[in-house]
């Protein structure tokens, strides 16, 4: 349980976005399947990210933890090993759907599973189509639900129209077609998070893009290459909110990922009217910068199609957001909400009411009325990491005090959010 209670606060100073959770998980999974040595720095050490590096580990890969970087002995696909122990990936639904594209590849037996999160997230979308590969893969509910069981083996060439817009299923797509001899084709529905594409090419290999049709061939060597992992916008999304939503605030986020699939969150600050600047720092395959923003007077806006792969994670924070929006926000198009570490859907509507916010639920979103007062709560992030963070920064303009129940699950994507969040306070704690 946290307590929070603030008087007022406005948030100052300059805050170094953590790493990047996706770019992090690839990273560890392309030093693996390539040959050599791969360094990373800027990798996120969130419970997750860990998950991955130690299923790895137990399929025989030498990762080497330092304070600031890691060691990646990369082995090829050829060189993971079959699993003596269960491979566990927590709460990590990255973690998971992207290794079971690995393995679907790998001629030994393997089983998966997580947490009770995880045992409820549909793994179909993801373990239909690698059975129809040619991967042999049971589990409870024919394979939906976990622990799975895979052996996996040689793969045939495959034609495939996701059926959602989801990265996860993607990159397992693009993942198990990398180890094939022939040719798989992707469509997706809609442009989502592109990391896996642009790992593909920073470990030497070739992926096509043509509109939303991908292409990519088996039999690729992979070179070990360095990588630098941005800073994650999705962890930066919740100071963008806080600095936004309290008065006096000027905060300074640096290193942030600005890769264009990941950049919704700032189209809609824009049009919510904040008060914001995005400076470029690098201009690498994964683009890095800066953004300053500041107390702002929001309006409300609408979300949905395109965008919503785009802030996917961010609506959490964004529903906070709109209440102190002046009018009707309407996030529409977001039904795959309620497939992630908890129905968001119901949770952000359901927590935020105890705030006194104004929203209600829809079949595929939400509406929120703004803006709102917020009052003190006993709330709950239900164990999922970002709930718990928005309901950190509700308690920000909330008056009085506010319980949070399990904040501990942050840790899964922003392990020093609470001290970073410390750092940048500047109030009258009570
Ligand atoms: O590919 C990834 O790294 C991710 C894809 C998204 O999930 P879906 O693919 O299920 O949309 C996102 O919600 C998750 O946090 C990370
Ligand atoms: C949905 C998320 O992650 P995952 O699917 O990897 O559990 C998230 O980080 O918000």
């Amino acid at each position: 349980m946290k307590n929070l209670q603030f008087e007022s606060p406005s948030l100052k100073g300059e805050i170094n976005v953590p790493g990047d959770k996706s770019i992090s998980h690839r990273s560890i999974m392309f030093g693996a399947i390539s040959h050599g040595e791969t360094r990373v720095t800027g990798f996120l050490k969130g419970d997750d990210c860990l998950s991955t590096i130690d299923c790895f580990r137990k399929m025989g890969v030498q990762i080497i933890e330092k304070e600031d970087e890691i060691l990646i002995e990369g082995k090829g696909f050829e060189g993971l090993q079959e699993p003596s122990e269960v491979l566990y990936t927590g709460n990590s639904g990255t973690t998971t759907r992207l290794l079971l594209g690995i393995l679907a590849g790998q001629p030994f037996h393997s089983v998966i599973t997580g947490d009770e999160s995880i045992a409820k997230r549909p793994m179909n979308r993801v373990t239909a189509p690698l059975k129809q590969m040619g991967a042999v893969i049971d589990g409870r509910e024919d394979g939906n639900l976990t622990p799975i069981s895979i052996r996996g083996g040689k793969l045939k060439s495959f034609h495939y129209k996701l059926p959602v817009a989801s990265a996860q299923l993607k990159s397992a797509l693009i993942l198990a077609g990398l180890q094939s001899d022939e040719e798989t084709v992707i469509v997706e529905p809609e442009k989502t998070r592109d990391h896996t594409e642009k790992m593909i090419r920073h470990f030497g290999g070739s992926i096509q893009r043509d509109g939303q049709k991908i292409i990519v061939n088996g039999n690729q060597p992979f070179t070990a290459k360095d990588v630098h992992v941005p800073g994650d916008i999705s962890s930066a999304a919740f100071f963008l909110t806080a600095a936004a939503i309290t008065k006096n605030s000027s905060l300074l986020l640096k290193g942030v990922g600005l890769n264009e699939t990941r950049t919704g969150i700032l189209d809609v600050l824009k049009k919510m009217e904040a008060d914001f600047e995005v400076t470029q720092t690098n201009a690498d395959e994964e683009p890095e910068g800066q953004i300053k923003i500041n107390s702002s007077i929001l309006k409300s806006c609408e979300i949905g199609g395109e965008l919503i792969p785009r802030l996917i994670d961010e609506i959490p924070i964004i529903a906070l957001l709109a209440t102190q929006a002046n009018g009707q926000t309407v996030i529409k198009d977001a039904e795959e909400l309620k497939v992630k570490e908890t129905n968001r859907i119901d949770a952000v509507v359901e927590e935020l009411k105890k705030f006194g916010a104004d929203i209600h639920a829809t079949e595929d979103g939400m509406i929120i009325n703004g803006p709102t007062l917020l009052h003190g709560a006993e709330a709950d992030s239900r164990g999922d990491h970002r709930i718990g963070m928005m309901l950190a920064v509700a308690a920000l303009i909330s008056k009085g005090q506010v319980k949070i129940n399990n904040p501990e699950c942050i840790s899964v994507s922003y392990p020093s959010f609470f001290n970073d969040l410390d750092a940048v306070i500047h109030q009258n704690n009570v």
